[in-house]
């Protein structure tokens, strides 16, 4: 069986259904702060509770078999962990310690962990690959980073087999279009700019104009949400057949976009005009971040297969299918 921590969530509800239709045994974790029960595939055992509640782990490992984890149970925004890094290393940090603790109790040796591109900081190249040194410039950052030392030092004492997935800027919807991205508030940039073209209402505003980059604001690589699953199928192909695995993986698309070309290409998608404003830069914000993503390509044969047009477009679709979220689910 396979547990999966924030499975709920935007990403962890796209590889929960990925699970499913390869036939895996799953098992849900999630307090539902951020995710929605909906969007778990009926398929999939749900528990609903926190990772920090140890009765809760100590109960789960017991009754259930689980031969991986799959953890993607976080907080997930720089700017708020800016102004409450408090949150993220309670919640990132002392809760996965409290999750891996409790595998290792329980004789549950393989986890692959959501990471971030937040752990490498700033550029000193056009593109990272896993080498670059990792000096993050945000508490959630530095608080992902923690985790994989954690790992790290777990795999060397204790036998721990780990793959850690440094997504870059995952976005775009299930072709399904019965699951997609739907947070409350919502911060992401194509959601954003999405939803102001949906409300027709308030300016967008772009934080930083003034960055060193093409046009003067941040560069980010996106990479769908169907990628980033089939990346994790691989993963966990892999750690399930090997043993004493200590990997880091960047799973991103290897081209970056500025915000005023994210904005632009949505303005293609839906044939609309953006209204935006230039704000300050927002705090923790890095100016540059693309991804090298040769290492997964060449040893797990994983690539990415859609363009940040097909993530708008299919993100505007879920948007119109569900102009409420996942309250609009029947
Ligand atoms: N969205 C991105 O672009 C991105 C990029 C890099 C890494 N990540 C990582 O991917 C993972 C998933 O991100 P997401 O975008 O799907 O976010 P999300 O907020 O949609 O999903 C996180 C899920 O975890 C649950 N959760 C949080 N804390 C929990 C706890 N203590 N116990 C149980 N459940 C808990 C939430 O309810 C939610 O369902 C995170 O670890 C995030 O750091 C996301
Ligand atoms: O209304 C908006 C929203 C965003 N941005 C800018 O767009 C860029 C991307 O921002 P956002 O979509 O919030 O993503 P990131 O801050 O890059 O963080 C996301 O992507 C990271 C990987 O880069 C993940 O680790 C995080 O969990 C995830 O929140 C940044 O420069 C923002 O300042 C704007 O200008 N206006």
């Amino acid at each position: 069986m396979i547990l999966v921590t924030g499975g709920a969530g935007y990403i962890g509800s796209h590889i929960v259904k990925e699970l499913i239709l390869k036939k895996y045994q799953v098992i849900v974790i999630d307090n539902l702060s951020t995710g929605h029960k909906e969007a778990i595939d009926k398929e999939a055992t749900f528990i609903e509770g926190d990772i920090g509640d140890n009765q809760l782990l100590e109960d789960v490992f017991t009754r259930f078999h689980v031969d991986a984890v799959i953890h993607l149970a976080a907080l997930c925004y720089v700017h708020e962990s800016v102004i409450h890094p408090e949150k993220y290393y309670e919640n990132n940090v002392a809760n996965s310690l409290q999750l891996v603790k409790c595998m290792l109790k329980h004789n549950v040796l393989k986890i692959i962990a959501s990471s971030t591109c937040a752990t490498y900081g700033l550029p000193t190249t056009s593109v990272l690959d896993e080498k670059h040194p990792t000096h993050p410039i945000n508490p959630y950052g530095r608080s992902k980073l923690m985790v994989e030392q954690m790992l790290a030092d777990f795999s060397r004492a204790h036998g721990l087999s780990y793959i850690s997935l440094r997504y870059f800027n995952v976005s775009g919807a299930h072709p399904s279009r019965e699951i997609g991205e739907d947070h409350t508030p919502e911060t992401h940039l194509i959601p954003s700019i999405l939803n102001h073209i949906a409300e027709g209402s308030k300016e967008l505003k772009i934080y930083g104009s003034d960055y060193p980059t093409k046009d003067g604001t941040c560069v980010r690589d996106f990479i769908d949400v169907n990628d980033i699953a089939d990346a994790h199928i691989r993963a966990l192909d892999s750690i399930l057949n090997t043993s004493n695995q200590q990997e880091v993986y960047n799973i991103g698309s290897e081209r970056g976009y500025s915000v005023l070309e994210v904005i632009k290409a949505c303005e293609k998608v839906t044939g609309q005009k953006v209204h935006y404003t230039s704000q300050p830069r927002r705090a923790g914000d890095p100016p540059h971040l693309v991804a090298s993503s040769t290492k997964i390509q060449s040893s797990l044969g994983w690539k990415p297969h859609h363009q940040l047009e097909d993530m708008i477009s299919s993100h505007w679709e879920w948007m119109k299918r569900h102009p409420d979220g996942y309250q609009s689910t029947p």
